[in-house]
């Protein structure tokens, strides 16, 4: 494929599309994909399909490992064999190479995409502009090492001479989600917890003053270390929530204060935001201490590695976590996954006749069973991913009860997807004496796609492996598409336009000018916005009152 060709026109692509996909000529069928011909129930019935359709990354015996069944996809041999002869057209094992030697793939920025330096074992090399990159990322995480033990030990004291035990991280986008969905579930591992123990990390991300007024609630000042956490330093809403705490610590304790109350973390190398960088490493550290989180690191370095030599077929790439621990997961491949591959041209810059991307939500199950399954089971058709543990961290049974809390969640997590797959048919409801007129409604087409993943057990090492699963899941996804995941032009626009909202809210409440320059809706808007008065003077500071 020349390197400017979009996927969509290989030979490859339209293979696929047509062993999927229904075709249209002028308005009638003229082709019925093989897919389209199958039901998953029919697929299910296949015991080597499904056995081959699993893959397992083995830790040291059959059982310890992170486990993927995705035989409940509506595929057959034949389309993997077509998917991987597409992955062969998209140049995907060069494009992973290159990713792994440290190319600057990330052309509209000319960069390298070092995530997965962040994580290399220290005798690793990889090279960004001929320089290997391992030393100054093991030197970073050295002197995150060394501050998080001077902090949590006491010796690094306020200046009131306390020492501090809460942690408020200031940050957004990729400098909030990862860290927070790591930190919630690491709150949940025994041993970490235990790590944490007297002390309290919390997070500020949105510019809301009542975000703000959660974030310090209870808190003392006076045993408080703000970090604020940003890749560039330049995000509208970190540095005025940055500015805010900064006024809530020189307000109590003056200005002196500063230098020991709060910290800057910023990643310098030329990656994404990610959590593996010193903003997750370092507020993480600080609560949990840099032993748990450098184990959750190595979780992440471990698919990384098995991702790289482990043929197709065998690799581990919504998001329904069977676990509370992973409450923050989805969020957290929300803005991953949508962020990286919501793209509307190739990488070359050519408009893409095909959508990328995928719309991520997900909430932990059951929660989620009481939401908004009903429209993923009888509504629309969504892929859907199950995670399972099969360990709890908080075994629970209940005597009298005939199976333990963890075996109950874990039912659910179980029947979902074949619930998706088979769904029920009117001859089965028949049978079971169903009212004529409610069959319709009690009819579950079935055919609904969905892939299984069950990890032994759910410690930081476990944290760091899914991370990177679905990290290198939507770097394939992009590969695969031919375009660039690791820019994120589309959340400019909105920033610039904010930035003329704001002056024109500074003009009219302090100069008193009208608002001019926007649509008739926009003005109508900040017109009945701007009609009531502010409660609070704007020329005076106000903090919130927690
Ligand atoms: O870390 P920062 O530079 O403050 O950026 C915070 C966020 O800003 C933007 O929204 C970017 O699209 C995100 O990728 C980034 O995570």
């Amino acid at each position: 494929m020349a390197s400017s060709a979009l996927i969509c026109d290989t030979e490859q692509w339209k293979g696929l599309q047509a062993h999927y996909d229904f075709v249209f000529c002028r308005g009638e069928q003229a082709h019925v994909g093989a897919i389209q011909k199958t039901h998953l129930r029919d697929l299910m019935d296949d015991a080597e399909r499904c056995k081959a359709m699993t893959a397992c990354l083995l830790v040291d015996s059959e059982y310890e490992g992170i486990f993927l069944d995705y035989s409940r996809q509506r595929a057959t041999g034949e389309t993997m064999e077509k998917l991987f002869k597409l992955a062969e057209a998209a140049k995907l094992k060069e494009k992973i190479e290159k990713l792994y030697r440290g190319d600057k793939i990330n052309s509209t920025e000319n960069r390298s995409v070092l995530h997965v330096a962040l994580r290399a074992p220290r005798d690793e090399v990889i090279k960004s502009d001929g320089v290997n990159v391992v030393p100054e990322v093991w030197g970073v995480k050295d002197k995150i090492k060394q501050f998080s033990e001077t902090f949590r030990s006491g010796s690094w004291v306020g200046a009131t001479g306390k020492s501090l035990t809460n942690v408020v991280s200031v940050g957004i986008g990729g400098s909030f989600l990862g860290p927070l969905f790591v930190h919630a579930a690491l709150q949940t591992d025994p041993e970490a917890a235990e790590s944490a123990k007297g002390r309290q990390l919390r997070f500020l991300a949105n510019v809301d003053p009542v975000d703000v007024a959660r974030s310090i609630k209870d808190l003392d000042p006076e045993t408080t270390l703000v970090v604020v956490v940003s890749k560039t330093f330049t995000t509208a809403e970190t540095m005025l929530n940055a500015r805010t705490l900064k006024e809530w610590i020189v307000s109590s304790l003056g200005p002196d204060a500063v230098a020991k109350h709060m910290i800057a973390v910023s990643t310098n190398l030329e990656s994404n935001v990610s959590v593996c960088s010193a903003v997750g490493v370092l507020p993480l550290s600080l609560q949990y201490g840099f032993p748990i989180v450098q184990k959750f690191l190595e979780g992440a370095a471990s698919i990384d590695k098995h991702f790289r030599s482990s043929p197709f077929e065998k690799n581990l790439p919504a998001i329904l976590p069977y676990s509370q621990a992973l409450e923050k997961l989805a969020p957290h491949i929300q803005q991953l996954s949508m962020e990286s591959n919501g793209k509307g041209v190739s990488i070359d810059g050519v408009q893409l006749p095909f959508e990328t991307g995928e719309i991520d939500f997900g909430e932990p199950g059951t929660n989620g069973q009481h939401s908004f399954y009903q429209l993923i089971h009888q509504g629309r058709v969504i892929p859907c991913d199950f995670i399972g543990v099969v360990k709890s961290q908080q075994p629970v049974y209940l005597k009298g009860e005939i199976v333990s809390n963890h075996d109950e969640l874990m039912s659910n997590f179980f029947a979902q997807p074949d619930a998706l797959a088979y769904g029920k048919t009117p001859e089965q409801l028949h049978g079971e004496k169903v009212p004529e007129h409610l069959i319709p409604h009690k009819t579950f087409q079935g055919n609904r796609p969905s892939l299984s993943l069950l990890l032994p057990s759910l410690s930081a090492y476990e944290i760091g492996q899914l991370l990177a699963i679905y990290e290198h899941r939507i770097a394939v996804q992009g590969f695969l598409w031919g375009i660039n995941s690791f820019d994120q032009w589309g959340v400019e626009l909105g920033k610039s336009l904010a930035s003329q909202v704001r002056k024109s809210l500074h003009a009219s409440r302090v100069e008193g000018k009208p608002v001019q320059g926007f649509n008739s809706s926009t003005a109508s808007l900040l017109t009945r916005y701007l009609a009531v008065e502010p409660s609070t003077p704007y020329s005076t500071t106000t903090l919130p009152k927690v």
